[in-house]
């Protein structure tokens, strides 16, 4: 690639181009990584991170880089190469990044999935339907990556950077596959990792109150994940929750944008709702008059939105409904996800093991647990450390109005002090409703399950599927299914012993 075509290829991102000499040198490699610089690559350098200085950039040169990419002024006269200055170095790296790699979305259909809640358990549910119909897809997302058929658990990211993703993509159409579904953050969009793809189809589950630590507003947070519609390809489909999401404000064209809820407009609507333990029954009635009957075993008024939306995106890939609502049929679910500890059945009471750590889902999963539950709701949860703290009396207001019990416990404390975290939730708690204050997440799930009776429901919330829990830097491992399996292995081992 020529330093030319750099420059075209950014075409309005560029702002001026400084030390041109009038040559055009061939680039032969774009790094944004210095520690896999060449002689020879053109090197982007990201704003705010670790190249805040012209030292940085003099050693970059002297490394054999043959021009940069830059945001912030590089202030020396030592340097001789050309430097791009942009106005968005990490949507620069995205896009640079993916012309180095051909544009392989072109190659895939790319599904993306965006929103506060659901965006885990939609792409998983798209996945297992493509592999049903045995279509090769690679998956993004929280819980883990598919690749080209390559797993990887606990990704560090949601959606990685861009770096990582053109990687991901390209190696999935090398290896033929054809279908890329992925989950798509509001720190993916404001940080640009998605910024050099385009999809066929694009769907927003929901929008509530989160991340507002990283964003400066509700309405900040809500436009950013609006940005995935401006990334659709030409014929390209918006998926869209229309109970939760105003079609308006999606940046598309109505006849582009299939809509699914409850209410009477959507264009799959959802009837007639049956929940049981085992899994729930409704009817999904289609925009073309037909209606369908929808057995899952995902349980949750939540989770009928997150079918719903599978169905969408399915139709939006011209998929028959009837063979997408067979294959749904037999999705398990998604690790820690409304997911019961069946050990716990049998001493009479229940434990279920969410992954809600907003408002909304915490309120979401403490509904259906009242549904399906005759004693009482005994709740386990935290909230993060370093990460939107406004949300934490919600919460904690939250826990009141829909459980019987509280005890607050440690999530991921992260920097913070767990016993400040957990005065923030107090904060919502309702005084005249029992709850304990045990920052221990061992501790406090055992003593759950020491009170719960026969008809109880022990809901732990908050880690989901995850292994750790981060303290300070360190990942102490702490999985919440293992620990309640370990503790009643304990517990009523001593009991029959006496
Ligand atoms: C605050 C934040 O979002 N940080 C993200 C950001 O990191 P960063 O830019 O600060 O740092 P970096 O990747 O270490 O380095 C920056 C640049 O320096 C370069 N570098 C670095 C070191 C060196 O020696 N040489 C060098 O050239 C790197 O190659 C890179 O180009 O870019 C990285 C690569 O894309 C991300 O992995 C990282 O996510 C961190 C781990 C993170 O925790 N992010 C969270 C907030 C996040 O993004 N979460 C959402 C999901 C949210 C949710 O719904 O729950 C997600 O999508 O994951
Ligand atoms: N459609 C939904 N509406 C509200 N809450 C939901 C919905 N789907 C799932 N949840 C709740 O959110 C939790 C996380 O679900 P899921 O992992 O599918 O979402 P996510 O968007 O991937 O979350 P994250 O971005 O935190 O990884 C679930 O455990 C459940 O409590």
């Amino acid at each position: 690639m020529k330093l030319s075509h750099v420059i075209e290829l950014l075409g309005d991102l560029v702002l001026e181009t400084a030390n041109s000499d009038g040559t055009n040198p061939e680039i032969s490699s774009i790094v944004s990584n210095s520690r896999l610089l060449k002689p020879g690559d053109l090197f982007i350098c990201i704003k705010g991170t670790y190249f805040n200085s012209h030292i940085l950039a003099e050693d970059l040169q002297e490394k054999g880089a043959i021009a940069l990419v830059a945001e912030e002024p590089i202030i020396s006269n030592q340097i001789k190469i050309p430097i791009i200055y942009v106005k968005n170095s990490r949507k620069a790296e995205a896009l640079l990044f993916m012309e180095q790699a051909d544009h392989p979305y072109e190659k895939l259909v790319t599904v993306g999935v965006t929103g506060t809640n659901g965006k885990t358990t939609v792409t998983t549910l798209v996945k297992h339907i493509l592999d049903t119909f045995e279509k090769k897809c690679s998956l993004v997302g929280t819980v883990v990556n598919y690749i080209a058929g390559k797993e990887s658990r606990n990704p560090k990211n949601t959606t990685p950077g861009a770096p990582v993703l053109t990687k991901y993509l390209k190696k999935s159409a090398e290896e033929n596959y054809e279908y890329f579904v992925m989950e798509v953050s509001s720190h993916a969009l404001a940080m640009h990792r998605v910024s050099g793809i385009k999809f066929d189809v694009g769907a927003i589950t929901n929008v509530t109150r989160d991340h507002l630590d990283f964003h400066e507003s509700f309405e900040d947070y809500y436009s950013t994940k609006l940005r995935l519609f401006n990334l659709l390809k030409p014929s390209g489909r918006a998926v869209v929750n229309s109970d939760r999401i105003n079609i308006a404000d999606i940046p598309v064209q109505r006849d582009q944008i299939l809509t699914y809820g409850f209410g009477n407009e959507s264009d799959y609507r959802i009837e007639h709702l049956e929940m049981t333990r085992s899994g729930m029954y409704f009817s999904i009635i289609t925009p073309f008059g037909s209606n369908h009957k929808v057995y899952t075993r995902l349980i949750g008024q939540h989770n009928a939105y997150n079918v719903a939306a599978a169905i969408a995106i399915m139709e939006a890939l011209n998929y028959d409904t009837a063979h997408v609502i067979d294959a749904i049929s037999t999705f398990t679910g998604v690790p820690g996800r409304f997911e019961f500890v069946e050990e716990a059945s049998k001493y009479g009471f229940e434990v279920i093991i969410d992954f809600a750590h907003t408002p909304d889902a915490l309120e979401k999963l403490l509904k259906t647990a009242k549904r399906l539950v005759e004693g009482r709701i005994i709740l386990v949860f935290g909230a993060g450390g370093n990460a939107d703290r406004g949300k934490r009396p919600i919460m904690g207001e939250v826990a009141s109005k829909f459980s019987d019990v509280i005890i607050l416990t440690s999530d991921d404390p992260k920097h913070e002090d767990p016993e400040e975290i957990l005065k923030d939730v107090e904060e919502g708690i309702d005084k005249l409703k029992p709850y304990l204050v045990i920052p221990d997440r061992k501790e406090a799930i055992s003593t759950a399950l020491t009170l719960a009776n026969r008809q109880d429901m022990v809901v732990i919330a908050g880690r989901g599927h995850e292994d750790f829990q981060v303290v300070d830097d360190n990942l102490i491992p702490f999985n919440d299914k293992e620990m309640v399996k370990q503790i009643l292995d304990v517990k009523f081992r001593r009991l029959a012993k006496r």
